[in-house]
């Protein structure tokens, strides 16, 4: 959908902002462009709606070179969605996300209409539409900022660094909007970071730059994670890579085992294990430690609070975390619906990996 052949910008001044940059993004899903400063990814970015023109290479949006397309045309099919979100300050929200509709020739109520609709799309309460930008705080900026670029629905987003203006709760919650957002539209997302966890949560495939505008590696999260292609990528990628490698890796044939439950409120003889104290919907509520409890009732109080609960079909990460984080060592296993179904141990997480590992091997 998106294609850098051999693309380069060299400044007037001689930096060489992106150096033959290869690549291709593919339709209907998010690349990140991601690296340390300076490294070429906004200009990356710009080149694609001809914001900067490269001195080299080609690129082709849907098959056809940029180059044959009037700049104003091309970016009416381009959104673009930059950091603080750029929003004109004297246009209310709602004329804010119609200027592109009408620079397309819609009629203002139809626009103002399209723009309405938008801001359900992200998020936000129609009311907010009369604000004026700075009436609003930053992350409904952003969502404004997003729904402004989808409102001539272009197949293509251009997005640099949208959320890093906003904090850090904030930001997960504009992510995960994004991801809601982009399971609806399908549309073709390029975004920019600096930022490897947001590349990683956000991003079907990574571009990882280096200094000089030049592409270190371009792959899937979990393939950077677990086949960094050499040692910058590896340090940029980070700490703990091995352990954030699990957020991809199923948990399949995870056996799952039973432990001791008692519902809360009900009476219990004192055990020689830990137990589970369920809710009378089956919900995980604490632990009970051995021995606690003599012939007396389950209250809540007396509970040990449990640890995370892995939901049972999500990934790895997930279940040894329940199992670290857990009083008895027992990860605690449930269903769609937050249902008990049983606990993991972190060795048997780790059993399995090996398992799979050796399988791999066995194959090649
Ligand atoms: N107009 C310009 N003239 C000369 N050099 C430029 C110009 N614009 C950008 N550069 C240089 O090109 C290089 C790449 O810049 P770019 O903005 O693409 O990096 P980036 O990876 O997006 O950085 P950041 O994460 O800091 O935004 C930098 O060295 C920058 O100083």
């Amino acid at each position: 959908m998106i294609e850098f052949q051999a693309v380069t910008k060299r400044f007037d001044d001689g930096t060489v902002a992106v150096d033959e940059l290869t690549l291709s993004v593919q339709a209907g899903t998010i690349t990140v462009f991601v690296g340390p400063s300076g490294c070429g990814k906004t200009t990356s970015l710009r080149m694609v709606n001809r914001m900067v023109e490269p001195t080299g290479g080609t690129i082709l949006v849907n098959g056809k070179d940029i180059r044959d397309s009037d700049p104003a045309l091309l970016r009416r099919g381009i959104g673009y969605v930059i950091q603080q979100a750029g929003l004109f300050p004297h246009r209310s929200v709602l004329d804010n996300i119609a200027t592109v509709p009408l620079l397309s020739g819609w009629t203002r109520r139809k626009a103002r209409a399209r723009a309405a609709e938008l801001l359900e799309t992200v998020g936000l309460p129609v009311e907010l539409g009369k604000r004026y930008p700075a009436q609003l705080s930053g992350g409904q900026q952003q969502r404004v900022g997003v729904a402004r670029a989808l409102a001539a629905d272009p197949p293509v987003l251009l997005m640099d660094e949208p959320f890093s203006a906003v904090d850090p709760v904030v930001r997960e919650g504009l992510q995960d909007e994004l991801l809601r957002l982009q399971a609806e539209l399908d549309k073709t997302i390029v975004f920019v970071t600096h930022d490897i966890d947001e590349a990683v949560r956000i991003g079907e495939k990574i571009a990882v730059f280096r200094q000089g505008g030049v592409l270190a590696q371009y792959a899937t999260p979990a393939e950077l994670l677990t086949r960094p292609a050499n040692d910058f990528v590896a340090n940029f990628v980070g700490k703990d890579r091995g352990y954030r490698g699990l957020s991809f890796v199923e948990d399949g044939e995870l056996d799952v085992r039973s432990v001791d439950t008692v519902q809360v409120g009900a009476r219990r003889q004192a055990g020689t294990g830990w137990t589970l104290a369920l809710d009378a919907d089956n919900h995980p509520r604490g632990w009970l430690p051995p021995e606690s409890i003599a012939d007396g009732q389950v209250a809540e109080s007396s509970l040990v609070p449990g640890g995370s609960l892995h939901v049972r079909g999500t990934a790895l990460r997930g279940a040894l975390d329940a199992a670290l984080s857990s009083p008895a060592g027992l990860g605690v296993v449930v269903d769609e619906g937050g249902g008990y179904t049983g606990v993991v141990t972190a060795q048997q997480v780790l059993d399995l990996l090996e398992h799979r590992r050796e399988q791999e091997t066995g194959r090649v």
